[in-house]
Order: structure tokens, then sequence, then C-alpha cells
């Protein structure tokens, strides 16, 4: 008996232990018997489950239908099919059953051995998979019993775990638009009409969940309602997003157009219609050869090329409207690739302001340009002036004659007229210019200074009147002249009287019409240049001799102020030479406050050959070879010997030569640099040597002798 016994508990207990639910049902759907496993799912204990029928854990099945299965089962003994079990809990969950009928000692008895579907680990992990990359949930709501089945990602999508809020009448709390979806579901479970549609939720940012449900007919009766909620929140906002990029494309004021390879326009932006002034009907059906007939096949497949290699090229071009009005654009070109076909999207914009703009912008640049470079020049020749030597309220005057001079320049000064300075060198003609200069309205601008003695006769014309780049060897950038410089100011032409001949004419014809040719140039420049001239030489003898031309002389001495010697004017010679005193005291680091009766006395009776300058000069060596406060004569003074023997009148040049020639035997025939006499003379040493050539000074046959 006990074995008997073990063995059934054996028997129990491997029932018990088998993976699958299994049960025991009578005739009346009571059920006899629940292994464990089928106590898990459902959530009773073994002993509850036993005081349970077969219509509480199937509530679809009804006594009638129960009877109908137990007679068909009676017969054909085994029969599998689907069925949905409730759990304790009121949650559902579908079933595969295989039941079999069995009969011992007249008791019979319904087997069942379920597997559950839902549970099935490799579909449901497949199901859920799918579910959850698709963000799709499913639904099915029994209309006969209200139940409803859900599946675990529409859960998610709707943030509950409870499947009763799934019911239509609960869902509908997390919709915004409670209104639309009220009137498509009933429409749905009453009418048996599908709904599809998408709805936004209520949350914070809300979310876009499609919605599909469909009616499943029992005859025409609708038995159940199955849908699906998806999340599209994503592709709804990108669609959103597209629909909005087409609405800014559409009111852009660029042109869009999208060609494919053949050149086909298949689509474009409306801004294309209303610029081009096409119909729509046209462009629909219109190609780039057709709408731009600059643009050849050749070229095109070269461009498509191109696009497709770099992805993207831009370039201005000339675009043309129906009514043939052209204009110029900016063209950026995309290569695109849109399922699987060759695509140029094309952003063309307007840029005529641009181009107008640009122009402007060029000519004021250029402007600029010339302006800037005429500063410089302006500034690169004014530094070079700072750095030289005249202070215009230096004028030093003690005596009647020089001030009738002054009182001339005071009076022509405010005037734009041509003045002609004559006088020996060095009695201050360049500072009488400079004078006229600063005491006229074009005090301003500048005051250009060229000395004709020292430029060489290739470049005259180029430096005072400028070049091109390229007009003659050696010419290899634009120069601006002299005259250009001047213009606004005044121009000094000192040792007026060595000008080529040949380059006469063009100054008068400045001094005439105000303009000249630019040398390698075709522009004719217009100037307004006030002129200023000086010589020391005899203009009117060099007239007769061929070397100047009389029509210029006229032009040039229209105002003529003749600058007198030092000699002529020796009451100024203490006064200056106090002035010179001080000032290369100052410069030196003496103490030297005046000269002595007989230094003035020595330097009153000389008679300075070379004027002003010879004072200063003098001067400035005693300073430096003398100390104290007071400057006596010393080895400085010129000797007696050296003033002119009226009795053996000599030419002005003649002394002028005489001097240069002491002084270079001083220096050893050195003339620039340090100790030179162009230094000692307060000369340029190109002035010096132009002076020494026109005088026949060589140095060579000085010293060889
Ligand atoms: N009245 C004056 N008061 C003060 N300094 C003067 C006066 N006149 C001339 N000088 C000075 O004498 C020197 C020579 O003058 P400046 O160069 O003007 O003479 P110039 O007649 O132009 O000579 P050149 O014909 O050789 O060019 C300069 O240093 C100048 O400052």
């Amino acid at each position: 008996m006990t074995d008997v016994k073990e063995i059934s508990l054996v028997k129990e207990w491997l029932v018990d232990v088998l993976p699958y639910e299994v049960f025991w049902a009578n005739e009346d759907g009571s059920l006899a018997y629940g292994n464990q496993k089928l106590c898990e799912r459902l959530g009773y204990k073994s002993s509850e489950l036993t005081k349970l029928t077969i219509f509480d854990i199937n509530t679809t099945v009804t006594p009638e239908s129960w009877k109908k299965h137990w007679d068909g089962l009676k017969k054909n003994k085994s029969e599998n099919f689907k069925a949905i079990h409730k759990k304790k809990s009121g949650k559902f969950y579908e079933v595969e059953v295989f039941a079999q009928f069995f009969s011992n000692n007249r008791k019979e008895m319904i087997c069942g051995i379920m597997n559950d579907i839902s549970s099935s680990s490799f579909y449901k992990n497949l199901i859920n998979n799918v579910e959850s990359i698709a963000k799709v949930g499913g639904w099915k709501l029994n209309l006969q019993d209200g139940s409803i089945i859900v599946t675990e990602e529409a859960f998610k999508i709707f943030g509950t775990e409870n499947k009763e809020d799934f019911h239509p009448s609960k869902i509908i709390q997390f919709i915004k638009d409670e209104e639309r979806f009220r009137s498509s579901i009933v429409k749905t479970i009453r009418n048996g009409i599908p709904m599809d549609e998408i709805f936004e939720t209520k949350e914070n940012p809300s979310r876009y969940i499609r919605s599909i449900a469909k009616p499943v007919l029992k005859g025409d009766k609708i038995f159940e309602v199955v849908g699906v909620y998806q999340d599209v929140t994503e592709q709804y906002l990108k669609e959103t997003k597209l629909n909005f990029f087409k609405d800014v494309i559409d009111n852009a004021q660029d042109l869009v157009y999208i060609y494919n390879r053949e050149g086909k326009l298949i689509d474009y932006s409306n801004s294309v219609a209303d610029t081009l002034g096409y119909s729509r009907k046209k462009l629909d059906s219109a190609t780039i050869f057709e709408l731009d007939t600059g643009v050849t096949e050749d070229w095109w497949e070269s461009h498509f090329a191109e696009i497709k290699e770099k992805g993207s090229v831009q370039m201005e071009w000339i675009l043309t409207k129906k009514d043939g009005t052209r204009f110029p654009v900016d063209i950026v070109a995309n290569y695109m690739n849109y399922q699987g076909q060759d695509i140029n999207c094309a952003v063309v914009r307007d840029i005529t302001k641009r181009k107008e703009r640009d122009l402007k912008l060029y000519q004021a640049l250029e402007e600029i340009k010339s302006l800037k470079n005429r500063l410089e020049d302006e500034n690169e020749y004014l530094k070079e002036e700072i750095s030289g030597k005249i202070n215009a309220n230096n004028i030093v005057c003690e005596s009647e004659v020089y001030e009738k001079v002054l009182e001339q320049v005071n009076l022509v000064a405010p005037t734009d007229t041509t003045v002609l300075i004559t006088g020996e060198s060095g009695t201050g003609k360049e500072l009488l210019a400079s004078a006229l200069h600063n005491n006229s309205l074009r005090k301003d601008r500048p005051l250009i200074k060229v000395n004709c003695a020292t430029l060489p006769k290739e470049l005259f014309e180029s430096e005072l009147f400028g070049h091109k780049k390229g007009a003659f060897t050696g010419a290899v950038a634009d120069k601006v002249g002299k005259f250009t410089l001047a213009d606004g100011g005044t121009i000094f032409l000192d040792e007026i009287g060595e000008m080529p001949i040949d380059l006469q004419p063009k100054l008068l014809r400045v001094l005439q019409e105000g303009e000249f040719d630019e040398v390698g140039g075709s522009k004719t420049i217009k100037v307004d240049v006030r002129v200023i001239a000086a010589t020391n030489r005899r203009l009117e003898d060099m007239i007769k001799e061929g070397t100047f031309r009389e029509d210029l002389y006229y032009r040039l001495n229209v105002f003529p102020i003749y600058n007198i010697p030092l000699r002529g004017r020796k009451e100024d010679i203490p006064l200056l030479a106090k002035f010179f005193l001080e000032k290369y005291s100052a410069k030196a680091g003496k103490a030297f406050k005046r000269l002595s009766k007989k230094t003035i006395d020595s330097l009153m009776r000389y008679d300075f050959p070379g004027n002003i300058r010879e004072l200063e000069n003098l001067i400035e060596r005693a300073v430096i070879l003398e100390s104290g406060t007071t400057l006596h004569t010393g080895s400085w003074m010129p000797s007696t010997s050296k003033t002119i023997d009226t009795s053996n009148l000599l030419t002005f040049e003649e002394v002028q030569k005489q001097h240069i020639i002491k002084i270079l035997e001083r220096t050893n025939g050195k003339v620039s640099g340090k100790n030179g006499a162009a230094g000692i003379l307060d000369m340029n040493a190109k002035t010096l040597f132009a002076k020494m050539k026109k005088l026949g000074i060589e140095k060579e046959t000085i010293f060889k002798t």
C-alpha cells in the first residue's frame, strides 16, 4: 500500500515540476487539480484553485460551450486550441491548450496542458523587440465582456502599467484633442469605421501618437476592436520641420532650382516663377537649356561632374528672365543623390545691388589708394624737408632795403601770382619762397621744392610730371610727379635757369593751363599749383643765348623779387651774426651770448661773396673753434685778402669759383660727407658738384697743379 501511495506522490511531483501548466477538470467544469506551474501563473494557491471552475479562469467559456467542448473531446479524445486565461489579479494571458479526455473506473475528466504563448520566449522577445523598435503597442478590446489585452510596448507608450487605462474611455485622458479622439473611436466601436489618426498627448513636451483601431466582426456584429498605438513623435516632428523648410524655401528671396543629370527642372521654389516670369506650367516641363541659353550640354556635363566630385561649387553667373532682362547672380550648386538619382540643387542669389556696391567701393578704394599714395609721397617729402633746414619765421632783417623786399613778399604772398625770385646764391631765396607759401592761403597744403640744378637731365621730366610704370627703362613702378604732389599747394623751382630747354614748353603749359601729360601715360593731369621760381642767373642773357624761352620768362616774371646780396645790406650783418651765434651755440652746447665789437667790425668789412650762407657757415665754424660768452675774432675770420678788391672787380661767378676752390684746397678736394666742402658751404653735395661743373672747377686739375 505504502508503495502505491509513494508512486502516486512521485507522479504528482513529476506533474508539478513539468514546465507546462496542467489541470484536471470535471464534467461540471470544477477543477480537480492544477499543477504548481498553473497555480503560479494564475496566482492562486493549490487549495484555492481546486475550489474554482473552468469558467473562472476562462471567462469566455459558458456552461453551454463547456458542455459542447466536453462532448467533442469525449468523442475525439484530444484537441489543440488557443484560449485566454484570467489571473487572480484580473490580468489576461493567451495560452495554447492541448486538451485530452480521460475515463477510468467510470470517472471522466479532461486534462488540459497549457503552453503560455505570450511567454514563449523566442516569439515573445521577437514581438517585444519589433514592437519597441517600431514604438508600436497593440491592444484588443472584447466588446462582449469589456476585457482588454494590451502589449508591453503599449504600456511603455502611455507610461502606465494598468491595462484598464487602455479602455477608450480612459485612454482619452492622455490625449489633448479629446473630442476628435472620442468621435473617431465611437465611430469604430459603433459603426465599424476604422480609425487611423495622429493625436498629440497632453504632456509637456508633448508626443505624437498614431492611433489605429479596426473592428473585428462576427457575422454582422462588431465583436472586438483591435488597435495599435505608435509613438510617431520623431517622424511627425521631422515632417513638420520638412514642411517648415519647404515653406521657408518657397518664401525665400533666393531662387532654388533642382535639376536632374539630364538638365530637367524637377522642382523649384516659388521665387523662381516669380522672378523669372515663367508660368508654372512652362517650368514644370522646362530644362536648364531652355531656361538658360548660355548653358551647353557639354558644359552641363562637366559642371555636374565637378559638383559630384566636390560636393558643391560656387560661381557668379548672369541669368536671363523671360522678358530678356539679364541680372548678375551668385550660384551655389550642390550635388545630392536622391532616391538613387543624381541631383543638382542650385541656390541662386540676385547680386545686382552687391555688384553696384562693389563697383562704387572699387572706385572709392581706387580714389583712396591714389590719395593715400599722394599723402605718403607728400609725407615722405615733408619728412625730408623737416630734417632739412628752413624755418620761415627766422627772417632776420634790420636794413631798410631788405625791409622793402619783405614788404613785397607780404604783398604778393596771399595771392596766387607766380613769383620769380632773383639774386645771388646764399641770399635767402629759398627762405623767401617759404615765407611766400606760409603766408598764402595754400599754407596747409605742401610746399614742394625742386632744385633744377641737381636733377639729371634724363629724369627731369619724370621728377616734375611723374611717369607710368614701363614709361622708360627703369620705370619699374608708377611715380607721382612733384607737380601732382604740390596740387593745391606751391612748387618752388630753384635754379630755374637750369631747366632743359625742351622741357620749358611743358612748364609753360602748366603755368598757362594748369595741366600736363604724364610721362608714358594717356592721362592729362589737371593741377592747381602756385609756382615760385628762383635763379641766380640772368635769364635775360640766357634768352639771348637761346637757352631760356622768352615766353616762359615772361610767364614766370609776373612778380619779380630781387633778393639783395648781403654786401648791399650790411646793416643786417650784426643782427644776422648774433642770430646765427645763438642758434649754433645752443646746438653745440656753448655759452656764447654776444659778438665783440671788433668781430662785428671785421665782419662788416668783409663782402661775403657767399652772402648769408657764408656768414652762417662762418659763425658755425667760430662757435666750434672758440669758447666763452663773447665771440672774439680768431683764425676763423676771413682774411681781408678775401675781401673783394674793388679796383679789380670780379664777376660773381668768378668769386664763387675762387671761393669753392679755396674750400676744396682746405678739404683736400673732399666734396661730400663729413668735413667735405659741401658741408662747409652748407650746400647739398649734388648742388656743389653741379655748380663746380658749371664753373669749370675740376678737382683733378686743381690738385695736380
Ligand atoms: N634774412 C635771413 N635771416 C635769417 N637767415 C637767413 C636769411 N636769409 C637767408 N638766411 C639763411 O641763409 C641760408 C641760405 O639761404 P637760402 O638757401 O634761402 O639762399 P638761396 O638764395 O636760396 O641760395 P641758393 O641760390 O644757393 O639756393 C639759409 O640757411 C637761410 O636760412
